[in-house]
Order: structure tokens, then C-alpha cells, then sequence
């Protein structure tokens, strides 16, 4: 454990900490609420920004990440239980029990935000359909707009890795720094996904797991053409640009 005690942070701090506990603790309902996992084969993490409330930590601690516990069943989850761990990935003295251990893929999550700055949610699931195409080593080819609206092209395959060091998370990084997808399938392991927030990270999840099972069925019953490139980054520009409700004040 980090010697970084939550009482030792700002007020301000403490506040985002604790406002990340509750969005990451609700977000974890999402994946067992979208069939994206079997038991507690699923995690959620967001990171938050000490700077941004004029805070930095003892030995210049920028950053801090929020993850859920380590097998604990998902309707067990609540923000008092949300494990908060420094950007190396070691839990901090968060109020929780010393003994609750975050996910055993906080590695990979903290790898990526040690990474990739602008990235603010990491998750990772065992989604059947896009594990099903992690196994086989394929990447799913772009022949949806869907896919073009939300991942840019297609979805990449990363290389195969042990859980346990920093593997996981340097694979993921180097796939999804050659490619606008939020998505990568670690190969014969399953999909993360990232996002601008963790909001983001699970809608990505989902977005995934809807394509890779459309395009699994597309691929059963017959061979569905992959869309031209000028028009992905059409449909991209238009989806992540346009599309939903925008800040028009
Ligand atoms: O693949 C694995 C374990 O091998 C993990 O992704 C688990 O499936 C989720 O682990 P926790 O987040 O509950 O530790």
C-alpha cells in the first residue's frame, strides 16, 4: 500500500474521489445489466486528476485511479468498497479494509492511464461474442456503420499476455495507439475498452459486444463487405462530432 493517506488530500480532492467511488460503483450495474460478463469477470476504473483541485500529493502524486475490489460480486459493489490506487497501480490508504485487494487487472488499467493522458476510463470485460473473436486471434472488420460511428474502423486484436505485470497493459497501449478504435480484443483473453470518462469506456464495452455479435451473424450467413474508408471516417467524423446532444449555449 501507498504510505498516500485520502485524509491527506484537499478537501476538493477528497470530493472528486469520493464523487468517482459513486460513478464507477454504479457503472459496474452496466455489465451485468448488458450481459457483458459472468460472474465477476468484469471491471470498471476511472482516473482523477489531482491537479485539477491545485493538489499534488507527496512525492508529486498527480493522479489517482478508482477500480473496483477483486471478486467481488457486483451487487456487493457501492462507492464505500471502490479501491483507490496511485498511477503505478498500488492501493492508497483509502478507508477501505486493508486487506480488500483492487481487480487483479489493475495493472493494465493503470498502465494505459500512465500512457495515455487522455484517457479518463478503462474497462475490461469477457463478453462472449467479442471474446469469441479474441480467440480466434481475429480483428472485426468494419462492416457496420455502428462500427464506424463509435470505434473509427475496426476493431484490433492485441497480442496475447499473462495477467500479473505490465504485459496486458503495454499490449493494449501499443494497439490502440495505431488506432482510433476505443476497443482492442487481447487475443485469446477478451476486449478493454477506453474513454474520454468511464461513462464512455462502458458504452464502448457495449458498442463491442452489439457489433461483435452482429458481425458474427453476418459472418455465419454470409460475407459482409468491409465499408469503404473515405466513408468510415465520414460516418466517424460525423458520430463523434454531431451526433447526441451538444453543449449549444
Ligand atoms: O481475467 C481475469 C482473471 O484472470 C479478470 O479479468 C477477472 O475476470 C476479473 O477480475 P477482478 O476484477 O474481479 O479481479
Amino acid at each position: 500500500m501507498n504510505a498516500l493517506h485520502l485524509k491527506d488530500l484537499s478537501a476538493s480532492a477528497q470530493e472528486a474521489i469520493a464523487a468517482a467511488r459513486e460513478t464507477v460503483a454504479g457503472l459496474h450495474a452496466e455489465l451485468p445489466r448488458n450481459d457483458l460478463v459472468a460472474w465477476t469477470a468484469g471491471n470498471v476504473s476511472a482516473r482523477v486528476e489531482l491537479a485539477d483541485h491545485e493538489e499534488v500529493g507527496p512525492d508529486g502524486l498527480s493522479a489517482v485511479f478508482v477500480i473496483k475490489p477483486s471478486g467481488v460480486s457486483y451487487d456487493e459493489l457501492n462507492a464505500s468498497n471502490m479501491v483507490v490506487c496511485t498511477l503505478d497501480g498500488v492501493k492508497i490508504d483509502d478507508d477501505t479494509s486493508i486487506g480488500l485487494s483492487p481487480s487483479s487487472d489493475t495493472a493494465a488499467h493503470a498502465y494505459v492511464y500512465r500512457h495515455m493522458s487522455h484517457v479518463g476510463g478503462v474497462v475490461h470485460t469477457h463478453s462472449s461474442y467479442a471474446t469469441s473473436w479474441a480467440a480466434r486471434g481475429e480483428s472485426i472488420p468494419c462492416v457496420l456503420t455502428m462500427m464506424a460511428d463509435e470505434f473509427g474502423g475496426d476493431i484490433p486484436i492485441g497480442p496475447f499476455a499473462l495477467i500479473g505485470d505490465d504485459s496486458i497493459g503495454r499490449g493494449i497501449v501499443q494497439t490502440l495507439q495505431a488506432s482510433r478504435s476505443k476497443a482492442v480484443l487481447m487475443d485469446r483473453h477478451g476486449p478493454f475498452t477506453i474513454g474520454a470518462d468511464a461513462k464512455e469506456a462502458v458504452k464502448a464495452a457495449v458498442l463491442c459486444e452489439e457489433v461483435a455479435r452482429t458481425v458474427h451473424f453476418a459472418r455465419a450467413y454470409g460475407n459482409p463487405e468491409r465499408i469503404a474508408q473515405h466513408q468510415i471516417d465520414a460516418l466517424y467524423a460525423r458520430y463523434q462530432n454531431v451526433y447526441g446532444q451538444k453543449d449549444n449555449t
